[in-house]
């Protein structure tokens, strides 16, 4: 009589809460991604790396006969996707029908990887993960890092979804994964400590239900291997009430030798699902997960490389977090700081430099319009692109403009040390599609009128107190303006944004309500593309949507956005951000108490 194991860990209806915090853990998934090397995803649960998976997150999709056995030292999971889903696509609510899985699928195909070479990886879990015995909600924590895993074992099999045209039976095929605890590790840190402290366990846990058998990879012990008649492939027997053909392709798939398809309630054989000896982890794989401290000394004399703008691990309660305040690290959960060392940036020569002519038309045919100024005034070079009922103007820099704008850009990083000036990253209007706040990918404050895009009024300082470096650059915008477009119009808001390496604004436009037709910015620091496309609703076919124009941004440019038209028709994103640092102080109209 072969051993029974339940197929679905039984689900406690009340969990006991955590009594301490996971030594990795996160309030949402932004700062897992940002602070954790292992998983960097923020849709979706398998995070892929050069063919293999690096870590894999369990949420609340747990499939049928998903399970958490021997206190969690043994996992099964479905990997790979392909779940029946809910989505918006242009304002509507569309259905996907669950799929079948296939070996040959991205995620599928990287989780198999795992398991043929025996590849090590890294399980995260969140509040919604039925089978975890504790309360994360308990202590606000919204996902945990697990721990290193070795796949065991794969096999296919199948689960009941919404019947739908390819799948009448509501039946798909979906792929298995034994994920067991790697013990150089030492015990899972949820194994409750006993009133000695000496030795763990977890409640649901007892020694005597590990089997420890010598198997090694592959791991195929033969005793329960039968060959398939119909396609002559083995699989084994994973179900204690029956074997069938795993293979998927096979007329036999799940189909017992007695003619008929296997019982939706089903026990695993416990020969099958087992703990295996466990094999000391590759050398690679050995460090601890804990990501390294983040950098506080200059690198080549900076504090804002992409290292600088990642996010980091709170020693003392193993939170992890983004980095959200331009002047230093803190811990949102025990508000321990980190300061790094500040050096301010001089506008080095290559940041004025970059390869390119300033303003290029894009691939999409729609922006056919003529440059329609080249000018050279003695302001600088002037170049004027004509958009659907509107222009953008790039007021070049010169020499003088050169000198105001390195002065300009000394003050920002003077301020934004001293404390002055706050740069922050907001969060965004919420994404259904990610767990948690969202912060913007770079850092800002807004001065004068309030600005509802990022931060609103708890990101504005009136102008009467804004820094300094706020009022000069204001200053040179409208001065610029006035000498090439010969126009003098009056900003009474601000926006000054701080991108480290890589940091962007993604794309959007400056269509809230109250606001002036003209926009304007002023760039500092290393050069920007500024990308500009049409806006979805008048781009109903793809390709429209590539980009229109593309305009480069150096130290001392001021690009100005004039007409509503360009608001109403185009959407631009600021990014590629090469020589580590830069700022934009980017000028508006707003009408005072706009609602
Ligand atoms: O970084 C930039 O120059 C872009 C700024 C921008 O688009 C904005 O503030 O809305």
């Amino acid at each position: 009589m072969l051993d029974h194991l339940p197929t679905e860990s039984p689900i406690p209806l009340v969990k006991p809460p955590l009594t301490r915090f996971p030594p990795l853990w996160a309030q949402s998934r932004q700062e897992i991604c940002e602070s954790f090397e292992w998983f960097r995803s923020y849709q979706g649960g398998v995070y892929r790396n050069s063919g293999t998976v690096k870590g894999y997150f369990l949420s609340g999709f747990s499939a049928q006969r998903d399970c958490f056995e021997f206190g969690g030292k043994f996992i099964v999971s479905h990997g790979g996707g392909k779940a029946e889903s809910t989505y918006s696509h242009n304002g509507h609510t569309l259905h996907k029908s669950a799929d079948d899985q296939r070996a040959h699928d991205m995620s599928v195909r990287a989780l198999i990887e795992n398991y043929r070479t025996g590849q090590p990886l890294v399980l995260l879990i969140d509040d919604k993960y039925v089978h975890f015995p504790f309360d994360l909600g308990s202590r606000d924590v919204y996902m945990a890092v697990l721990g290193t895993r070795i796949s065991v074992t794969s096999w296919t099999s199948t689960a009941y979804s919404r019947p739908s045209k390819s799948h009448p039976s509501g039946k798909v095929v979906r792929y298995k994964f034994a994920f067991q605890w790697c013990e150089d590790q030492g015990q899972p840190w949820w194994f409750e400590e006993d009133s000695k402290g000496a030795s763990r366990r977890c409640p649901s846990y007892s020694n005597s239900q590990a089997r420890r058998v010598s198997w090694g990879l592959p791991l195929k012990p033969t005793n329960i291997y039968f060959q398939c008649f119909a396609c002559s492939d083995e699989s084994p027997r994973v179900y204690a009430q029956d074997w069938a053909c795993l293979n998927p392709m096979c007329p036999m798939f799940w189909v017992a030798p007695s003619g008929s398809p296997l019982p939706e309630q089903l026990n695993y054989n416990s020969e099958f699902i087992s703990l295996i000896d466990s094999r000391p982890l590759p050398r690679s794989f050995r460090d601890s997960l804990i990501p390294k401290p983040p950098v506080l000394a200059p690198q080549g004399g900076v504090t804002t490389t992409y290292a600088c703008s990642r996010g980091w691990h709170c020693q003392k309660c193993g939170r992890l977090s983004c980095r959200s305040a331009w002047e230093h690290y803190e811990c949102p959960n025990c508000k321990v700081r980190l300061t790094p060392r500040q050096e301010s940036t001089r506008c080095q020569r290559g940041y004025s430099t970059m390869e390119t002519s300033p303003m290029q038309r894009g691939t999409a045919g729609h922006l056919s319009c003529p440059t329609t100024g080249n000018s050279r005034s003695p302001a600088g070079l002037l170049l004027t692109h004509a958009a659907p009922r509107g222009k953008i103007h790039l007021i070049q820099s010169n020499a003088l403009v050169h000198i105001q704008a390195d002065r300009i850009f000394e003050a920002y990083q003077q301020q934004a040390f001293d404390g002055t000036l706050l740069f922050r990253r907001w969060p965004l209007r919420s994404n259904p599609k990610v767990r948690g706040p969202l912060l913007t990918n770079y850092f800002s404050q807004n001065s004068g009128e309030t600005y509802r895009y990022v931060g609103g009024a708890d990101n504005t300082v009136p102008f009467d107190r804004a820094p300094g470096a706020v009022v000069q650059a204001r200053g040179l915008i409208q001065k610029r303006i006035r000498e090439a477009l010969e126009e003098a119009y009056e900003f009474n808001e601000v926006l000054s944004a701080a991108y480290m390496q890589q940091q962007k604004m993604a794309f959007h436009s400056d269509s809230e309500k109250g606001l002036g037709p003209v926009v304007a910015g002023l760039s500092m620091g290393s050069p920007a593309l500024m990308h500009f496309r049409l806006l979805s609703k008048h781009a109903p076919r793809d390709e429209q949507r590539t980009t229109a124009m593309t305009v480069v941004l150096r130290h001392g440019d001021v690009l100005v956005m004039e007409g509503a038209g360009v608001q109403e028709f185009y959407e631009y994103t600021c990014f590629k951000i090469p020589y580590n640092f830069r700022i934009a102080a980017t000028a508006r109209w707003i009408t005072p108490d706009h609602s």
